[in-house]
């Protein structure tokens, strides 16, 4: 369950996940990428949930460190921009049999701007964008309709 409100260049998201008493068979939140630039995560009450899946190591829980501590994840957005040198994270989210967790979240949307992947500077002469220049509106439309196919669908 989750709260969004927007404002026009940010969100904050506060999600919900009440405990499970059966936690091997739901999920909280099923694998996906987040859309934007980067996501700013707190996670509360001590709980973990948040997995991120590594190449080598499968399904990897980011425990929550302190109070203080937040988790900045790479997006979508920051994906393209950079030309696939900073890939957006997968990541789920579990339930925990005993205990609420609750996060909170920030984004940064800029729906009216363009995302050009950034080839030119002195350090990738000859690097070639993998990725067509699309608008953050175009964008997060062709995301809700094709999930993670999406990044297919913009790549050259
Ligand atoms: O609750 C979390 O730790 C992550 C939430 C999340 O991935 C999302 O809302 O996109
Ligand atoms: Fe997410």
């Amino acid at each position: 369950h989750s709260i969004k409100s927007f404002e026009s260049t940010g969100a904050l998201q506060l999600n919900s996940y009440p405990y499970c008493p059966n936690p091997n068979h739901a999920l909280g939140l099923a694998p996906h990428t987040d859309s934007l630039f980067l996501t700013i995560l707190h996670q509360t009450n001590n709980t973990k949930g948040l997995q991120i899946l590594k190449k080598d190591q499968g399904w990897t829980s980011i425990a929550p460190v302190s109070n203080d501590a937040l988790i900045v994840n790479v997006s979508d957005l920051l994906h393209i921009l950079s030309n696939g040198e900073f890939p957006s994270v997968y990541h789920r989210v579990l339930v925990d049999q005993t205990k609420h967790r609750v996060s909170g979240l920030f984004f940064g949307p800029q729906v009216d701007s363009m995302i050009v992947p950034l080839v030119s500077s002195e350090d990738n002469v000859g690097v070639v964008p993998k990725y067509r220049n699309v608008k953050v509106k175009e964008y997060l439309d062709l995301k809700a309709k094709h999930l993670e196919k999406v990044f297919s669908m913009i790549r050259f």
